[in-house]
């Protein structure tokens, strides 16, 4: 496989607003990162941090309702400004996205085998019975110990941990170059989750070479990322290359978050996320911020360099 430059998504200043009927909300504030080609990122953070909010935008899958600001770019186009019938054929087959939610992205009235066989839109005879091979395939390294039973169920025959398995398949079946995957590993028992994660990581070694895995199990973001984005309330607090993010944590948040794990002795960060009507001048996680400064509070620090190759979003590290 032939990696440029180009194949990477390069994210820069991306803002999203959605307008409600109690103001505008926003989701994701200032987003700057490059997605790397052949790398496997993580986008970690808590509930509403907007994680499938930065994901969706990508393939230009938000309601109307939202209001996008940046670039997004990917082979020398702006994804986020791209025609419909552009952004249509990207999707799926260049870039794949793992919804959240299997039941919004699966017919209740059509076979799975169909659902399936139908991603790779095509007539011809031959082509149809490779997709079916295919989907065997992928269905067995899902877990699946007899794909062609089940592919001649309907979604609501199966549990929430089969559904969210098939979406996954359904994701891969075209081949996409990247794959967004948005909490694959949801709602899966232990030796589930862990096959998936096996099934994830064989799949970015071996055919789809990028990745966003977006997950709330650091765990497994340790495991399989390569690089991390840690989200809070909308902003990117801090970025870099996943050993350092998780081993040695230089934003306060991400300290917090770290230390929160079950395996680091289960330590919860005081107070919750602020809700996000308007803007806020100064750091978000200022008012539950330890290390706090005064200025923290009057205004939103910039993403500085750590000696550890991080980015962090935090005035400890504003050497100017
Ligand atoms: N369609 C929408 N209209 C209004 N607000 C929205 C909409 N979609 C998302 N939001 C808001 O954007 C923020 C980010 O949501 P997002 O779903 O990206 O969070 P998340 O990090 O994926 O959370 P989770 O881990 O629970 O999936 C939340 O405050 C959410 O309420
Ligand atoms: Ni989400």
């Amino acid at each position: 496989m032939v990696l440029t430059m180009d194949s990477n998504i390069t994210i820069n200043g991306l803002t999203v607003k959605f307008r409600t009927g109690h103001g505008m909300v926003t989701a994701v504030e200032n987003v700057n990162t490059v997605f790397e080609a052949g790398k496997i990122t993580g986008l970690i953070g808590e509930s509403g941090s907007g994680k499938s909010v930065l994901g969706m935008s990508i393939l230009q899958l938000l309601p109307n309702s939202a209001i996008i600001e940046g670039e997004c770019l990917y082979k020398g186009d702006n994804l986020l400004r791209v025609r419909p019938e552009t952004i249509r054929s990207i999707r799926g087959r260049e870039i794949a996205l793992i919804p959240q939610n299997p039941s919004e992205s699966l017919n209740s009235v059509r076979r799975i085998k169909r659902q399936l066989t139908e991603a790779v839109t095509t007539h011809d005879k031959k082509k149809k019975d490779e997709a079916q091979q295919r989907a065997q395939e992928l269905l067995q390294r899902f877990g699946f110990a007899d794909p062609d039973e089940i592919m001649r169920r309907y979604s609501f025959q199966m549990s929430g941990g089969m559904n969210q398995r098939i979406i996954s398949v359904l994701g891969l079946m075209d081949s996409p170059s990247w794959i967004i995957a948005d909490e694959p590993t949801k709602g899966l028992d232990s030796i589930l989750r862990k096959q998936v994660y096996q099934t994830l990581k064989d799949i970015a070694q071996h055919d789809t070479a990028s990745m966003i895995l977006i997950t709330h199990d650091i765990t497994l973001a340790e495991r399989l990322c390569d690089n991390i984005l840690v989200l809070y309330a909308g902003r990117v607090l801090e970025q870099g290359p996943t050993a350092e993010v998780l081993s040695n944590p230089q934003h306060p948040y991400t300290k917090g978050l770290v230390a929160s794990q079950p395996s680091k002795g289960m330590h919860p960060i005081g107070g919750v996320m602020p809700e996000r009507e308007g803007q806020m001048a100064g750091c978000n996680f200022y008012p539950r911020c330890r290390c706090a400064l005064d200025q923290c509070a009057a205004a939103c620090p910039a993403e500085y360099p750590c000696k550890n190759g991080s980015l962090a979003r935090c005035f400890l590290y504003d050497r100017s």
